[in-house]
This record gives C-alpha cells, structure tokens and sequence, in this order.
C-alpha cells in the first residue's frame, strides 16, 4: 500500500454560524489521485483552501508525513512539498513559459529570488524548470509569451508552475473548467501522469473525468464525508447515490 503522504483528522472550519468542513478525515497517498466530488456547496474548496493554507482550520489536524502544518502559512506550506495550481492567477502573463516556470522553481530554492543573474546559473533551477516544462508537455514552447497561449496551455503552464516546486503533493481545484473536450483529454492525461511522482487531490464536477482518474474518491455533502474508498465502491454506495451521483451509479 502507497504511504500516506497528507493525512488531516477531523478538519473543522466555520464561517460565522455555517459549518462549511465538518470532522473531515482525509488521507492523500503518494502514486494515487484522489478525488473529492459532491454537490455545490459541500465544501470541497474550502477543504482544498484547508489543505494549502490559504484558509487556517477551526478544528482538527493536518500532517504532512510526520509534520504538522496544521497552522502554517501558505508559503511555509508550499516549501514544505504542498503544491497548489491555481487557475491563472499566479501566471505572469507578459513572461514566457520558460520565465514564468523558472520563476515557480526559484521561489521553491534557498536562492534568494532574482529574476536575472542567480536564476540562470543554479543548476538545480535550470533542470526542475525543463523538467517542468516537459512533464507539462510544453516543450517547444517555452519561449511563447504567456497570454498569448490557450487556455489549455495556460492550464498546463499552471500545473508547469507547480511541479516546477517539486511538491509532496499536487492540490487541484476543478482542472477542467472551461475547457473544451479536446483540451480536456490533454490535462487529463497530464493529471493522471501525476501520480508517477505525487499524490494528488483533485476537486472536479466533471463525473466522467473523475472516474477514469481517480484511484480513490472521497464524496462531500454539507461539509461532512458521506463516503469514502474505491471508486467502485463509492459509486454504489447508497448514500452517495441518493445525495448526488443519482443515476450515474447504474453505470458501475
Ligand atoms: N469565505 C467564505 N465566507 C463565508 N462562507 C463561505 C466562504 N467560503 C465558502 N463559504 C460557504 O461554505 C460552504 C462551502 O463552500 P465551498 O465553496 O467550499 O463548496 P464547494 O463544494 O467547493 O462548492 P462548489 O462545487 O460550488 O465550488 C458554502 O455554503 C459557501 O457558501
């Protein structure tokens, strides 16, 4: 069995009056996606905003590995191997591939950050940039100014971004909005070579995506786990039929 990479043990975060994460447990192993799917408002941002420290839990617990980080900030958490892709918004978009991602690899070293100088002569920088760029499938591209990329490629950039830090652990929230179907088949492939050398956890309302990554499916409704296992198992699992799958469990 894949060790456990992220463990967290009865996360709890409140907004005023509403429980949006309720006593949730969740264990993220290495060499497996794990998927988290349930209605609008289950939760399941607010868990992955938990899980990369952009929001701080009101109860409970989170180890990466042995280490807590229950209350550590995003930043701390990112050099501590948590990599989170976020839609856009952390591209810089008058910079190629290639600065954009050498930038996400730097941030990750010891090296003071510079955009010139440093940067180009640290060895370790310069392969987890390549490596980066071409896990992502953006090799050729690198020297593509950033806006002017699709939107699939931008994706892929995004996710560029991440593995150029090197993570424990990829956090995913909802890779495939927007795309269309072509793009789609692109970052699914791309996701589920992930777990060659991660753990991954994936928030998607896209069912058919869902089933054909996950290894493990964990199902949200009103900030509570009402299932989670295999997929197979889950997909069937009476509770998780009647609260959101409805009849897409026929197709187990
Ligand atoms: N910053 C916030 N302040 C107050 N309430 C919030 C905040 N963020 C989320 N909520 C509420 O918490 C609940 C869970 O929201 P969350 O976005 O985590 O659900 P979700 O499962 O990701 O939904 P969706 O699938 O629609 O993205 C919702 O009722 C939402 O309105």
């Amino acid at each position: 069995m894949p060790e456990t990479t992220l463990r967290a043990e009865r996360l709890g975060k409140r907004f005023g009056g509403l429980r949006a994460v309720a006593e949730v447990s969740i264990e993220i192993r290495r060499g497996e996606i794990h998927a988290v799917i349930g209605p609008n408002g289950a939760g399941k941002s607010t868990l992955i905003n938990l899980l990369s420290g952009e929001l701080i839990a009101s109860s409970g617990e989170i180890k990466l590995g042995e280490t807590d980080i229950t209350s550590l900030a995003p930043d701390k958490r990112a050099r501590a191997g948590i990599g989170r892709a976020f839609q856009k918004t952390t591209i810089f978009p008058r910079f190629t591939v290639h600065e954009n991602v050498r930038l996400a690899a730097q941030a990750r070293s010891r090296a003071p950050l510079r955009m010139f100088g440093g940067a180009f002569a640290d060895p370790d920088v310069q392969r987890r940039t390549a490596d980066a760029i071409s896990r992502a499938g953006l090799a050729g591209r690198e020297s593509i100014i950033a806006n002017v990329l699709s939107h699939g490629e931008q994706r892929q950039l995004e996710i560029a971004m991440v593995l150029a830090t090197d993570p424990a652990i990829v956090l995913l929230d909802e890779p495939l909005a927007g795309m269309g179907q072509l793009e789609a088949r692109g970052i699914i492939a791309l996701i589920a070579s992930l777990r060659e050398r991660h753990a991954v956890l994936i928030v998607e309302h896209d069912m058919d995506a869902v089933f054909e990554l996950a290894d493990r499916l964990t199902v949200m409704q009103d900030g509570q786990v009402i299932a989670s296992g295999l997929p197979q198992d889950v997909r069937v699992h009476p509770a998780v039929r009647a609260a959101y799958l409805g009849t897409h469990g026929d197709a187990a």
